[in-house]
C-alpha cells in the first residue's frame, strides 16, 4: 500500500503517466500542492502541461499512476476567459454558483464581492465585449471565487495579455492568494511570472513531460512587487531557465 496523503495535501500525483494512443505525453510525474503553496510549472511547448491541468481538474484520467485530489472545491480558470456573450458581468460572475444551485440571494451577494475582490464594482452590467482583455480574465476569476475554491488550476491565464496588464493581474492574484487562502497550481511559459507568483517552481522536461527540477522560491508573502527588480530575483529566474533549456535537450 503507498503511503496515504497528508492532511494538507490537496493534489496528490505519483509516477502519473498518460498516453494519447501512441503518443505518450507524461511520465512518471511526481507533485504535490499542499494548502499555502503556490506552484507553478513551466515547460516547453507541447511537454504536457495542460495534460496535467486537466487531469487534476478530473476531466482526463491517468493511465498509469495515481492523481489524487483531495478538495471539492477546486476553480479553474483557463487561458481563455469562457464567457458567455449574452450575459453581463454580473450573470456571468453568478455562473458556476448557479450550476451549483447556490440559492438567489445568496448568489448574489458571493457575485458582488467576487466583482470587488477583483476590482469590478461599476462594470456588472457591462458585456464581455465591452471589456479590455484583462478585465474578461477578472471575470473569469471571479466567478470561480463565487465558489471559494480550495485549490485553484490556471492553465496560463494571463499568456495572452499585454505585459502591463499582466503585470497588474499578477498583483491581484497574490493579493488574492494570500487573502482567499487557496493553493494553486499554475502554467506558465513565462519563468519571471512564475518566480513572482509561486512558492515552488517546477520544472518539465520535453515529451513525455516529467518534472526534472523542483525550486523553492524563498521571497516572502505577500510578495513585494519591487522583488522583481533585485538581482536574487534574476539569479533565481536565470538557474530555472538554465534547468528549462537543460531538461529540453
Ligand atoms: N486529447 C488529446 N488527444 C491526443 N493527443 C493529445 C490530447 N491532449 C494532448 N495531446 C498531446 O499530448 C501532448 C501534450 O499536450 P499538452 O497540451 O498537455 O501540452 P502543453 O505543455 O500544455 O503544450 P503548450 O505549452 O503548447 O500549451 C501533445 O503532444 C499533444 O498533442
Amino acid at each position: 500500500m503507498p503511503d496515504p496523503t497528508p492532511p494538507d495535501v490537496l493534489l496528490d500525483f505519483r509516477d502519473v503517466a498518460m498516453s494519447f494512443g501512441p503518443t505518450q505525453a507524461l511520465t512518471g510525474v511526481d507533485l504535490t500542492v499542499s494548502r499555502g503553496e503556490f506552484v507553478s510549472v513551466v515547460g516547453p511547448s507541447g511537454c504536457g502541461k495542460s495534460t496535467l491541468l486537466r487531469i487534476a481538474s478530473g476531466l482526463e484520467q491517468v493511465s498509469a499512476g495515481t492523481a489524487t485530489v483531495s478538495s471539492q472545491r477546486i476553480g479553474y480558470v483557463f487561458q481563455d476567459a469562457t464567457l458567455l456573450a449574452w450575459r453581463s458581468v454580473r450573470r456571468n460572475v453568478e455562473l458556476l454558483a448557479e450550476l451549483h444551485h447556490v440559492p438567489k440571494t445568496e448568489r448574489a451577494a458571493r457575485a458582488a464581492e467576487a466583482i470587488e475582490l477583483v476590482g469590478l464594482t461599476g462594470f456588472e452590467k457591462h458585456l464581455p465585449r465591452q471589456l479590455s482583455g484583462g478585465m474578461r480574465m477578472r471575470t473569469s476569476l471571479a466567478r470561480s471565487l463565487t465558489l471559494d475554491p480550495e485549490l485553484f488550476l490556471f492553465d496560463e491565464p494571463f499568456g495572452a495579455l499585454d505585459e502591463i496588464t499582466r503585470e497588474r493581474l499578477n498583483d491581484e492574484l497574490l493579493r488574492l492568494f494570500v487573502r482567499q487562502n487557496f493553493a494553486g497550481l499554475f502554467i506558465t511559459h513565462s519563468v519571471a511570472e512564475a518566480v513572482y507568483l509561486s512558492t515552488k517552481v517546477l520544472v518539465m522536461s520535453g515529451r513525455p513531460g516529467t518534472i526534472v527540477d523542483t525550486f523553492e522560491v524563498p521571497f516572502a508573502m505577500p510578495r513585494d512587487p519591487d522583488i522583481r527588480f533585485t538581482a536574487e530575483f534574476a539569479t533565481l529566474v536565470g538557474k530555472i531557465s538554465h534547468a528549462l533549456r537543460e531538461g529540453h535537450r
